[in-house]
């Protein structure tokens, strides 16, 4: 199968160089040519004019079935929200909820630009399913917490997502290990899942330091902040570790991470919605640890167009350090892509657009009145574009999305099923 996208604005985010107007020849899953001008037959070609190309989306932190709990709960503080409405919501979703819940926001991310993601829940062989029939990237993790006397049952079932799904989906799928967060995951059962996943060499995908609450509890209950804690559990010694959140860091704890392999998610729109804080973005860059973006799911953050997330990034990275050079638009752009790509341990296959890597890209439609005129492309990726400016979004070179319609999801079926499987899930919550 051979696609050829013609006469576009082509923003590889390799290097520091600017975009160029060419084509790109696209053979079965992967990127052949990026070149001026492309004469040859193709099954499928893409007059991309006034379109720019650049990678897909990297959604680093998601939990897609919360697509369901979207707006039910908001306005609260973060322990709150989760004990009392969604971990009670999260107990009435079926099997088929969860696989509905997925492809919902499946559809919202592939409708904004993002071709790839990091999702830790339940039930995820919904999840995976979901995946294999949609065509986008995914990393999988069986959210792990060890309050409760079934945390066995559910290490068990990460085993088995790991087993069945790893590589699985013309290797879209990912895995990893998922300890939910320092404050579910006491020490010995932590130690136990760092010990399998160096065995079987997965990386680990784990919520630090999200609210100012956190760190009181493992301060009252192990005299140490929660990255000290992830230190001594063992996390960072051999392990690719994909931090979600990780805004309440301190000097000490930053120069911990530093050397870390892996990354963080960062999720600006979910921490400023539930009042957590600004994660320390630019110190963590100066220390040369991998900063990515995500959203965390619908149910905390609402959106989860990245585009709304890089510029909520690059706005309170300004306001915070009160200097407008701060997270340039470039660098706020990489993030989102190669940063993501990195910290999910896939930036050898995406991330940027090259010869030889997987064909996950977007074209951006700027014929639009807010995307006019063309001075900087960056900066109008960066500070402009919504996730609606998407025209089409391909991933392993297939077309999920072109002219806004998607190609492998019923949008009519998918809002009939949702619409009455949230409305039951809230219900009496
Ligand atoms: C056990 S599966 C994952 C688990 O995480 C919960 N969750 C969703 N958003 C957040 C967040 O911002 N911080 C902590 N935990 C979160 C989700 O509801 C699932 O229960
Ligand atoms: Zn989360």
């Amino acid at each position: 199968m051979k696609t050829v996208i013609k006469d576009v604005w082509i923003l590889t985010m390799e290097g520091e160089g600017p975009a160029v107007k060419g084509d790109i020849l696209i053979e079965n899953d992967e990127i052949k040519r990026i070149v001026a001008s492309i004469d040859e037959p193709a099954d499928i070609v893409i007059q991309g004019s006034g379109m720019v190309a650049l990678p897909g989306l990297i959604n680093a932190h998601q939990h897609t079935p919360m697509s369901l709990l979207k707006g039910f709960s908001d306005d609260l503080k973060l322990m709150e929200w989760l004990e009392q409405k969604m971990l009670p919501a999260e107990a009435r979703m079926t099997p088929e909820d969860i696989y509905w819940g997925a492809k919902l926001s499946m559809a919202e991310m592939i409708k904004s630009g993002t071709t790839a993601f990091a999702d830790m829940y339940i039930h995820m062989d919904e999840i995976a399913q979901a995946v294999t029939e949609v065509g986008m990237r995914a990393s999988l993790t069986r959210g792990l917490v060890f309050l409760e006397d079934d945390g066995g049952r559910r290490l068990a079932e990460a085993l088995d997502l790991i087993e069945r799904w790893d590589g699985k989906a013309d290797g879209r799928i990912t895995t990893m290990f998922g300890p939910h967060a320092p404050y579910t995951c006491p020490p010995e059962p932590f130690r136990h899942v760092v010990k399998l996943a160096e065995e079987m060499n997965k990386p680990i995908h784990v919520h630090l330091a999200e609210t100012t609450e956190e760190v009181m509890k493992i301060r009252a209950a192990y005299n140490r902040t929660p990255t000290e804690y992830l230190y001594d559990v063992g996390l960072f010694e051999r392990l690719h570790v994909l931090l979600a959140h990780s805004v309440h860091l301190n000097l000490k704890d930053i120069r911990l991470l530093k050397g870390m392999r892996g990354g963080v998610s960062h999720n600006p729109v979910s921490n400023a919605k539930l009042g957590c804080g600004i994660a320390p973005v630019r110190q963590m860059q100066e220390q040369g640890i991998t900063v990515g973006m995500g959203t965390d799911g619908s149910g905390s953050a609402t959106t989860i167009d990245m585009f709304e997330e890089i510029k909520a990034a690059t706005w309170l990275q300004k306001l915070e350090c009160g200097d407008p050079t701060v997270l340039p638009a470039r660098q706020v752009l990489r993030m989102a892509t190669v940063g993501s790509a990195k910290a999910l341990n896939i930036d050898h296959q995406v991330g940027t657009l090259a010869v030889g890597k997987k064909a996950d890209l977007i074209l951006v439609d700027l014929n639009k009145p807010h995307l006019q005129p063309l001075h900087n492309l960056e900066s109008l990726l960066a500070y402009g574009v919504n996730g609606s400016d998407v025209d089409t979004t391909i991933v392993n070179g297939k077309v999920l999305m072109r002219n806004r319609q998607l190609t492998t999801i019923d949008e009519e079926e998918l809002l009939k099923q949702v619409a009455v499987r949230a409305k039951r899930i809230v219900e009496g919550i």
